[in-house]
């Protein structure tokens, strides 16, 4: 079978996951695109010949549309989502799942009135080999228990709407959600640090800044969130155990050598540096959704990554101090 799949929010992101579902994925077509935008829809779907919409609601209710993929800015997500969920729509939903937790509440309440997990959050990182290998390092126990993990989530530049919230709500999050997956437990304390900005920067940006984290069992997280580093987009991470450490390698493509020196060339985006994982995330989805079963990060895990990032704004508007993250209990039905 052929799945049919329909995109709601014909930006960059959205593109790009047509892109990858028609070149280089199997298993499905695109059936519908959705945008406020008339023309951002009809210039996204024109390649694929799929339908065009300005309504999200009438995308979720064309029969020719089986998954539905979500794309629009984080704060516009919850109610398409939970409009898939009542109509019995597998949604992969691209990060953040919502942008308060009451909106990710809502969003579990109506899955769990449907009975059925049907959302999957984009936090492609977790298809990334590299951090794959790193759990499963850790997972195997010879090096003791987790006790650091040291982040760095650097972008050559920013676009100047880009606000020092989005630092920690659209950049952070992706290192709050890797370090749950990774540790296999929650984060219950943040607290935001500002060093000295960059010349580089917007003047209303704080950059670059820190978020420390703090999880269940006591393992520190230091995030360095540095969003004008302008030399390339730089990923790293290094877990820290007992006896060992494990981190990501490096992510260059070459490496070249000659008079000008020995170097790697750099990433410069998240296509860029994720492509493989964005490929395996959406390959994997359709590949659950034909098989009528879920993969991927839950809706719990979108909610938990925006209490995090609720706590971490809390921090940076109280001048850094340490804020508890507040959550509701795990619902059976996520366990
Ligand atoms: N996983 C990752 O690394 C990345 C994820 N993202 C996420 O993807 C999502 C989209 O980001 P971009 O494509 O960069 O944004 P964008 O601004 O390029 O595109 C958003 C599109 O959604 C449309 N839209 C907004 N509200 C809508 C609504 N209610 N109904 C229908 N269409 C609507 C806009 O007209 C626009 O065409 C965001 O949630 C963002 O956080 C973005 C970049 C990287
Ligand atoms: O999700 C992403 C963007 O929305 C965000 O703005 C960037 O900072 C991240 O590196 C990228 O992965």
């Amino acid at each position: 079978m052929t799945l049919g799949i329909g995109l709601i929010g014909a930006g960059g992101m959205g593109r790009a996951h047509l892109a990858r579902i028609h070149n280089d994925l199997a298993g499905a077509r695109i059936a519908a695109v959705a945008d406020i935008n008339a023309e951002a829809a009809r210039t996204a779907a024109e390649p694929y010949g799929a339908t065009v919409y300005t309504s999200s609601a009438e995308l979720i209710a064309d029969p020719q549309v089986d998954a539905v993929l979500i794309a629009t800015f984080g704060k516009v997500h919850a109610p398409d989502v939970i409009a898939c969920v009542e109509a019995g729509k597998y949604v992969l939903c691209e990060k953040p799942l919502a942008t308060t937790p009451e909106d990710c509440i809502a969003i579990m309440e109506a899955e769990q009135k449907a009975g059925k997990k049907l959302v999957t959050v984009g936090f492609m990182r977790r298809f990334d080999t590299a951090y794959r290998q790193m759990k499963e390092v850790l997972d195997a126990g010879e090096h003791g228990y987790a006790t650091l993990v040291h982040c760095r989530h650097r972008n050559p530049s920013v676009p100047e709407g880009y606000t020092t919230r989005n630092m920690i709500d659209d950049t952070a999050i992706h290192e709050i959600d890797i370090c749950r997956f990774l540790l296999d437990e929650e984060i219950v304390s943040v607290r935001v640090d500002t060093p000295r900005a960059t010349s580089r920067r917007y003047d209303h940006l704080q950059d670059p800044l820190v978020l420390v984290a703090r999880t269940a069992s006591g393992v520190l997280i230091d995030d360095e969130v540095n969003v004008n580093i302008q030399f390339g987009y730089s990923i790293e991470c290094e877990l820290v155990m007992e006896a060992g450490t494990v981190r990501l390698g490096d992510q260059e493509r070459v490496h070249v050598r000659d008079t000008a020196g020995n170097r790697n060339a750099m990433c410069q985006s998240h296509i860029d540096r994720f492509q493989e994982a964005f490929n395996r995330e959406v390959q994997e989805w359709i590949n659950a959704v034909a098989a009528d079963r879920h993969t991927g990060s839950t809706s719990w895990d979108g909610y938990a990554a925006t209490c995090v990032v609720d706590a971490g704004l809390a921090s940076l508007e109280d001048g850094g101090l340490q804020v508890d993250v507040e959550m509701i209990a795990k619902p059976a039905f996520y366990a």
